[in-house]
């Protein structure tokens, strides 16, 4: 039982069997006893009183003090003396703040206590830096009231002082990952967030030093990201180093792909090749965590340096495993910006700057261009029949021309040289500081072309491409980059002209031409609408009957000023402009009206023949569009023949097949113009749904001199004969021509001899004259 006569309760004779448990539990229960008996005996004098004091002051963690006015200690409890370096409290009493702790610190912690001093007024709360427990930074939480004698009289002051440096730290990280966060959001560069990310940690951990590598494009070595704090010359020596398996602690880290401690650089291994890098900097330990990407690939390595042997304790682990994790965020982020930014200024199948870029880019590299006194040269460059590649190889093989063809061109130039992708077959070549002999322009280019057409094995076949070249010169021909285009455009446009396959250099003819283009362009426009075409028409005739079988529709520009104008001035511009679809359209309204209202006047029954441009024929349901104006004008399908060029045809001959299947649904028929100048193939041939060939013209003009043409023509016929084809000859214009297609065999012809075309109103007259 426990003795209650004396405050000390023993349960020295308590019986614990044998129990051993409960012996230990009596035993210690006995040792508290004697503890309270000796703190609190039952009549406590003054020297007991102060003694309980210290005891409780020295159990409080919290640093305690009582300081005179001057600022000496008078009293402390043992946490201050020991924080402060010092053995006994004997060693701090008389001593100041500037007798232990840098002056600066020491300065504005005297200024607080003047203040408590001077005004009487205690201080609550305030947070004061400093230096304690062995030189080690620590954030302190901070009251101090006066101390007063019995009379009241100030004689100094009491403080106490908690330890709020985790609570700091933690707000401080708290912080600075905030920060960091704000950084990748606002897209700051790497090395200014890898800055701030080593400087967060080292100010968090100090005396430890940080570094972060980064993993180069080929995987193999490490390039320096940041170590603000290391010294310069290790991380120049650390620099691309080859990652490894024995390569310190990063380029092992790297190779490994985990996290490597060395503890002592001297002793370990791994550092065996670099420790002596490390020597000046005083640096002992190492540990290397490698920053992975998403799919925990390697970016690069955090790295922490101690001056110590020392291995990362649990909170240095979580900090590194941190650092390590914002740092993958920061590169990927970065990466998918810099690919995002790069998809915007390069075109994505060759990889060549495009025009963005070049837009973004070429005025300053025209001024500095400028400032240097040189030229240069911008060439516009259009692959030739490159849709004609296209479409008879497929896409593929054309992405693969494109591809190669622009790896030539970057291989023909410098590197400061401008190669750029503006879209489908057409390049911007921007020369630079060339000198300002045209002819040493000129073999640049001719290089380029040279180049270009070396032949190229795409899907299994050898094939050639040839290109157009437009140039303008800076300054001379063009002071931006505008101009310069503008100008190259027009020589390009030249080059095609010419007959591809060449260079032009731009000149005022070219510029006054183009205008002179654009202007025809505008009234082209404005003659559609104010309704400035009309037809004429010119018979086709049956040799073997010499009846007038057909007519040819042929579309008359009555401009206003210059009179009628000839289709072949302004179909090409239309066909360039794409203004040929509605004019096309409004021919072919008008030939099927015009020929309703010869059938409905009781005219002898005709055909009429209307020509179709590319532009046209490849209008998306351009059939269904027939159809319509057969129903809207109200002629019967039977009596439209469409002319299509051979040329036409063989750009895409599935898709031309498809749509002349479609017209032949519809009930219209269909024959090929220009036949023989197209190079469509026999194979080819049997599978149009045509009733007629049209000789070309070229071969009929020089008939009977021409024994070439002559062989050429009669074989067409034969070839129409055996196809079951009927075939007729354009541009006849004499008897002996006459004479000759009749023995060939031919079955129709139109041409001058028999009759030019006519406005309707003439034909009409022929028409009924020529009734039987
Ligand atoms: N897409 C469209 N093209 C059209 C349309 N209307 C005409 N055209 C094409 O314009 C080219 C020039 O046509 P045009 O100046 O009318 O010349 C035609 C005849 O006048 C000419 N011809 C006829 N007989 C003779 C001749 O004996 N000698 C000679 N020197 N020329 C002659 O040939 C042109 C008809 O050619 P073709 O169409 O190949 O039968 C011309 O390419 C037209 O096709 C239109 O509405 N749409």
């Amino acid at each position: 039982m426990a003795d209650k006569t004396s405050r000390s309760i023993r349960y020295a004779d308590l019986n614990a069997g044998d129990n051993a448990e409960t012996r230990r539990l009596i035993d210690a229960g006995n040792r508290l006893a004697d503890e309270v008996a000796r703190l609190f005996p039952s009549q406590p004098d003054i020297a007991d009183r102060h003694y309980w004091l210290e005891a409780m002051i020295n159990h409080v963690p919290d640093y305690i003090y009582a300081k005179d006015t001057e600022g000496r200690f008078l009293i402390a409890n043992e946490v201050t003396v020991a924080d402060n370096g010092l053995e006994s409290l004997q060693d701090l009493v008389g001593k100041t703040d500037f007798d232990l702790h840098p002056h600066e610190f020491a300065q504005a912690v005297a200024g607080t206590e003047r203040r408590v001093l001077e005004t009487g007024e205690p201080i609550f709360g305030i947070e004061e830096r400093a230096i304690v427990t062995k030189g080690r930074d620590r954030w302190l939480m901070t009251s101090k009231v006066p101390l007063r004698s019995k009379s009241g009289k100030i004689i100094g002051i009491v403080g106490i002082s908690r330890d709020i440096t985790d609570r700091k730290s933690a707000e401080r990280l708290l912080e600075g990952q905030a920060r960091l966060l704000e950084m990748i959001a606002k897209g700051k560069p790497l090395t200014e967030f890898f800055n701030e990310l080593v400087l967060l940690i080292e100010a968090l951990l100090p005396g430890i030093k940080g570094s972060i590598l980064l993993l180069s494009e080929d995987g193999r070595h490490l390039l320096h990201g940041a170590a603000p704090s290391l010294d310069r010359a290790y991380s120049a020596a650390v620099h691309a180093l080859e990652i490894g398996p024995n390569a310190g602690s990063c380029g092992t880290a790297a190779w490994r792909g985990e996290q490597v401690i060395v503890s002592d650089v001297y002793a370990d291994p791994l550092w065996a090749d670099y420790a002596l890098l490390l020597k000046s900097s005083g640096l002992r330990s190492c540990w290397s965590t490698p920053i992975l990407s998403r799919e925990r690939k390697v970016l690069g390595t955090f790295a922490l340096y101690a001056h110590e042997v020392a291995t990362p304790c649990e909170q240095e682990q979580e900090l590194i495993a941190m650092a390590a994790h914002l740092a993958g965020i920061a590169i990927e982020r970065k990466r998918a910006e810099d690919r995002i930014s790069f998809l915007a200024h390069h075109d994505a199948l060759t990889g060549l700057p495009n025009r963005v870029l070049f837009e973004e880019q070429v005025d300053g590299m025209l001024e500095e261009i400028r400032e240097r006194d040189q030229c240069a040269v911008l060439a516009f460059l259009d692959l030739d029949n490159f849709k004609l590649i296209n479409d008879s190889l497929g896409h593929a093989a054309g992405d693969e021309l494109l591809k190669a063809v622009a790896g030539r061109m970057r291989a023909s130039v410098r590197k400061a040289d401008f190669v750029v992708r503006v879209g489908g077959d057409e390049f911007i070549i921007l020369l630079n500081g060339l000198p300002k002999e045209r002819d040493i322009v000129l073999s640049r280019l001719e290089d380029i072309r040279s180049a270009i057409a070396m032949p190229l094995q795409l899907q299994g076949r050898s094939l050639q491409v040839s290109c157009s070249m437009g140039v303008a010169c800076f300054p001379n021909q063009g002071r931006t980059a505008g101009e310069l285009l503008a100008n190259a455009d027009m020589a390009m446009y030249r080059a095609k002209e010419l007959g591809r396959d060449n260079i032009q250099v731009f000149t005022e003819e070219m510029a006054a031409r183009a205008h002179e283009r654009l202007q025809w362009q505008e009234e082209l426009r404005e003659a559609l609408a104010g309704e400035e075409f009309l037809l004429h028409f010119q018979p086709q005739m049956n040799l073997g009957t010499g009846r007038i079988f057909a007519a040819e529709a042929l579309l008359r520009w009555n401009h206003p000023v210059r009179g009628i104008i000839s289709p072949s001035v302004f179909i090409p511009l239309a066909e360039e402009t794409g203004l040929i679809v509605p004019i096309g359209d409004w021919a072919l309204r008008a030939a099927c009206r015009q020929l309703k209202a010869w059938q409905d006047a009781g005219l002898p029954p005709l055909i009429i023949s209307v020509n179709v441009s590319a532009r046209q024929f490849r209008e998306r349901n351009w059939a269904s569009r027939v159809a319509e104006i057969l129903k809207e004008t109200g002629l019967e399908a039977r009596y439209l023949e469409l002319e299509l060029t051979e040329s036409l045809i063989m750009q895409d001959v599935p898709g031309a097949i498809a749509t002349m299947h479609a017209l032949e649904a519809i009930g219209v028929h269909l024959a090929i113009d220009d036949f023989g100048t197209g190079y469509s193939s026999l194979s080819a041939l049997k599978r149009f749904p045509v009733r007629r060939l049209k000789i070309d013209r070229s071969f009929v003009t020089d008939i009977p001199l021409d024994a070439d043409d002559m062989a050429i023509t009669s074989a067409i016929i034969s070839l129409a004969q055996k196809l079951g084809l009927r075939v007729i000859a354009e541009g006849v214009e004499s008897e002996a021509q006459v004479e000759f297609l009749q023995k060939a065999g031919c079955d129709e012809i139109q041409g001058y001899f028999f009759s030019r075309p006519l406005s309707a109103e003439a034909f009409e007259s022929l028409l009924s004259s020529a009734r039987p």
